[in-house]
């Protein structure tokens, strides 16, 4: 069931790119782009002027090629306007069963003392779901504005109707929603789950009525939640606000890399201010991060926002979820990614790594993919080739510092990593305040609930201590002596 038309071209080799300055925005985009909102694409590393010799058909395509990437100048990952707030309304019954669902306040089906009414309550919703029609997606596409708000009303319906079912039951997706699901999930080439994308990039708004589109750190507020909770906004928008600040980091990849070109000793010497500045940005995104305290609590986020996050890797009764009607399309395959949304799939920290050279695949047993490269196939897709766009950069940082002898560089640089592993120091603390210490004490309220046994693990189903150790012990392995 996926819409070809919707291919994307794969990013053109560096050695056909130039790296000459500037975010590149070609006239003649909106043509290129049929579905994009946005008046702007980032043609990141790619010269705008494209100024190498070249027979114009192919310069062309090479900058049609580089624009794929949906990466903004001004705002990143996230889009520079609104993300749709509502399907239009061949599909609004999806939406009135999403706003059913937080209207009932529809509660986790091992919730701790759970009535008999919210049980009563969260079946009769269930019933609905079941009872809605199969709707056709073929006509939500090619726009992936309207497919990504599809993914993201079917994802917190499935999320809200598996864990609300009862604790010790099969999981079973009716194909109400099973079968738009995987068809969406499937032209968007992303997991049929919540993912970091639906929770946090394209699901917010203007706190306050705001002049400018482009979404700023102290003017967003979150769409769709499952508690309403201020704990669970503040969750997501603690990501939102390093995405958004993470953006200078971006444009001094740009300007480095346009220097590691050049590679003069000027550019030796201006690479090294940009590193500097970065690792400072670095530093204001762990402060971002530990600002997740002043409005998220613990216990809350723990027990009444974590949960409905999980995927079927962190089923704690190791229940497989049965995509109900999956058989009856041959053109949808079973899905392999199960796991629930995890700020592990930010574009934003990736991309740091593979600039700077954090290499996550190295300690990974041979043949098997790491939690990083696994959260990838999580992103938006675009997003991703982004990623790889920028990995398979022949004249990477890292190699440039070791075999230049400029000290300042290699201070700079190893500022930039420090930074990193500071962030990521920062990670393991917020990640004991908010998970290790409240499982602690859930299990010591909840004797014999299923609860109790809970093993601690990441929504994106990791082992969390061992996990969050490794990249923090990566990063510092970067470190050049
Ligand atoms: C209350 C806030 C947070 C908690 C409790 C938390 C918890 C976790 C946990 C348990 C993992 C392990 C992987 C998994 O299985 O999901 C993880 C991974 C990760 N998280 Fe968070 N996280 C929080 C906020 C954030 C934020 C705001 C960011 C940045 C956007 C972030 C970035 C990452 C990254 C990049 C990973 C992958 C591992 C790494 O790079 O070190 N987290 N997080």
């Amino acid at each position: 069931m996926i819409d070809h038309a919707l291919e994307l071209p794969m990013p053109p080799p560096y050695d056909m790119i130039t790296m000459f300055p500037g975010f590149s925005v070609p006239p003649r985009l909106s043509t290129l782009e049929p579905d994009s909102p946005y008046d702007m694409r980032v043609a990141f590393y790619t010269g705008a002027t494209t100024a190498i010799s070249m027979e114009a058909h192919k310069t062309s395509a090479i900058i049609q090629d580089a624009h794929v990437f949906d990466v903004d100048p001004r705002s990143g990952f996230m889009p520079p306007e609104e993300p749709l707030s509502r399907l239009p309304s061949a599909w609004e019954p999806w939406e009135e069963v999403l706003d059913a669902a937080v209207a009932a306040k529809i509660q986790l089906g091992d919730k701790v003392g759970l009535s008999e009414k919210e049980k009563r309550s969260s079946e009769s919703w269930r019933a609905r779901v079941r009872q809605l029609p199969v709707l056709s997606t073929s006509e939500l596409g090619p726009s992936h504005i309207v497919l990504r708000r599809a993914h993201i009303v079917l994802t917190y319906i499935m999320h809200f109707y598996v864990q609300s079912l009862p604790p010790h039951g099969q999981v079973v997706i009716p194909r109400s929603i099973s079968l738009p699901v995987l068809r969406v999930s499937a032209l968007l080439d992303i997991p049929p789950l919540l993912t970091f994308s639906d929770t946090v990039l394209y699901n917010w708004t203007h706190r306050r009525p705001s002049e400018a589109k482009i979404p700023t750190i102290n003017n967003l507020r979150t769409k769709t939640m499952f508690s309403g909770l201020i704990d669970e906004e503040e969750f997501y928008l603690c990501s939102a606000r390093i995405e958004l600040r993470g953006v200078e980091a971006l444009e001094l990849m740009r300007v480095t890399m346009d220097e590691i070109f050049i590679g003069d000793q000027t550019a030796v010497r201006r690479i090294s201010k940009h590193l500097q500045t970065m690792a400072t940005v670095v530093q204001e995104l762990k402060v971002l991060l530990m600002d997740v305290r002043r409005e998220c609590r613990p216990d809350p986020y723990y027990n009444e926002v974590r949960p409905w996050f999980r995927g079927e890797d962190s089923d704690m009764e190791h229940r497989k979820w049965v995509f109900e009607g999956l058989d009856e399309d041959p053109s949808l395959k079973k899905p392999t990614e199960i796991s629930g949304p995890s700020a592990g799939q930010s574009s934003m920290i990736h991309v740091l790594d593979v600039f700077l050279g954090v290499d996550h695949q190295s300690s990974s047993p041979p043949g098997e993919r790491s939690f990083m490269s696994r959260m990838q196939s999580y992103m938006p897709k675009r997003h991703r080739l982004f990623l790889d766009h920028l990995a398979s950069n022949p004249r990477p940082l890292r190699a440039f510092v070791m075999s230049s002898a400029d000290q300042a560089l290699h201070e700079a640089y190893n500022l930039a990593v420090v930074a990193l592993k500071e962030f990521r120091d920062a990670h393991m603390i917020i990640a004991t305040l908010y998970i290790l210490g409240p499982a602690r004490r859930a299990a010591k309220l909840a004797q014999d609930s299923a609860r109790k046994r809970e093993p601690l693990r990441g929504t994106g189903g990791t082992d969390l201590v061992t996990f969050l150790k490794d990249t923090r012990n990566r990063t510092t392995e970067t470190i050049i002596p």
